[in-house]
């Protein structure tokens, strides 16, 4: 897959591109109802014999349409989309500099620029994709705005347990610490990226050594706890036990959550590792144990109780292999 990055105005020349079918949206998380509509595209260009895109945008519109939301939290990085993406065999990415001159446009110049300039015969789209200055733009406005250049195929709602499947409605599953519920509709576990960084150097000492994980700022997190957790180190997946907390039973001076990895079945120094984490299920709230021994007896209890589920479930997601 190609990634084309564009800032407006961009200087692409339609006749030097391949016609494509081109889904459109925001696409964080890349959940099912996402996958809909990227495999949509990309079938009806098989059908049509010709190649096929998505377009994306960054960063999220709300940093620039909500002047107090500095920064948005997302489920997916620009570059677990793109290798998403890439998995549902799309040709072209196209990532489009969401800033307040594209947020400008009138929808038929965005049209014009964006979907007939880059060659595009035919639109994917879900029910309520919109496009445009305001977001005026609809799947209703779309044939009038197409000039008879291309085609279009409205994605309807999809919907799991009678609610319609949204990356707001992941947000809010992620938030509650609900992470066992995310696959329903997301077809994987959570992950986020980091980098292992030191700590205290403590844990060794209580027989618990954690990968202090320092992770990618821009994920939206789960709430503090402890969780049954997947690690990715080295191109190898281990299971483990995280703590996203404050230390409290050592520390009253943190200003923010770490995320500590205790990693089973591994003893290698892993300083500086980029590494993926999974989150599979929330096990507990962190406590202010009294002393090192009752917090040592509750890891050995939640590490009996992690390594239980994980030998009763049978999945293997893993997507980023
Ligand atoms: C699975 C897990 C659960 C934890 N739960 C708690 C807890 O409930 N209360 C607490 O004060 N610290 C908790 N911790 C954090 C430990 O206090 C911490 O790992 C230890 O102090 C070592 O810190 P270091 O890696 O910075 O050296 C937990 C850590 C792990 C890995
Ligand atoms: N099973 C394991 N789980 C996590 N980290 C481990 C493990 N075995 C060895 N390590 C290494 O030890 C470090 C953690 O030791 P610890 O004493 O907790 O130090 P720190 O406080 O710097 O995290 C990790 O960053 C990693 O390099």
């Amino acid at each position: 897959m190609k990634t084309i990055y564009l800032t407006h105005p961009h200087t692409l020349n339609k006749d030097e591109l391949e016609p494509t079918v081109m889904a459109l949206g925001f696409f964080d998380g890349v959940h099912l109802g996402h996958q809909q509509v990227i495999k949509t595209a990309k079938e009806t260009a098989t059908k049509l014999g010709i190649k096929s895109a998505v377009m994306t945008f960054y960063p999220h519109p709300l940093v620039v349409l909500r002047k107090d939301k500095q920064q948005v939290e997302y489920l997916t990085s620009m570059r677990d989309k793109e290798s998403l993406i890439e998995e549902l065999g799309i040709d072209t990415l196209y990532v489009v500099k969401f800033d307040e001159f594209f947020a400008d446009l009138q929808p038929q110049q965005f049209v014009d620029e964006y979907i007939i300039g880059l060659h595009v015969k035919h639109v994917v789209a879900g029910f309520d994709y919109s496009y445009g200055r305001l977001g005026k733009g609809t799947m209703e406005t779309l044939p009038f705005h197409s000039r008879d250049q291309f085609d279009q195929t409205v994605i309807g709602k999809v919907e799991y347990e009678d609610e319609k499947i949204s990356s707001t409605r992941l947000r809010q599953l992620v938030q509650a610490g609900k992470v066992d519920k995310v696959p329903t509709i997301l077809s994987r576990h959570y992950a986020v990226r980091g980098v292992v960084v030191d700590g205290d150097k403590r844990g060794r000492t209580i027989g618990f050594p954690t990968a202090n994980v320092l992770v990618e700022d821009e994920y939206l997190m789960p709430p503090l706890g402890v969780y049954a957790v997947k690690i990715k180190i080295r191109d190898k997946w281990y299971d483990g036990m995280c703590n996203i907390g404050f230390k409290p039973t050592f520390r009253d001076d943190l200003k923010k959550a770490t995320v500590e990895v205790n990693v089973f079945d591994f003893n290698n120094d892993i300083y500086h590792e980029q590494v993926i984490v999974e989150w599979y299920t929330r096990i507990r709230s962190e406590k202010k144990f009294n002393g090192i021994h009752e917090l040592i007896a509750q890891l050995q209890e939640d590490k009996q109780q992690i390594q239980t589920y994980f030998q009763n479930s049978q999945e293997c997601t893993c997507f980023f292999s």
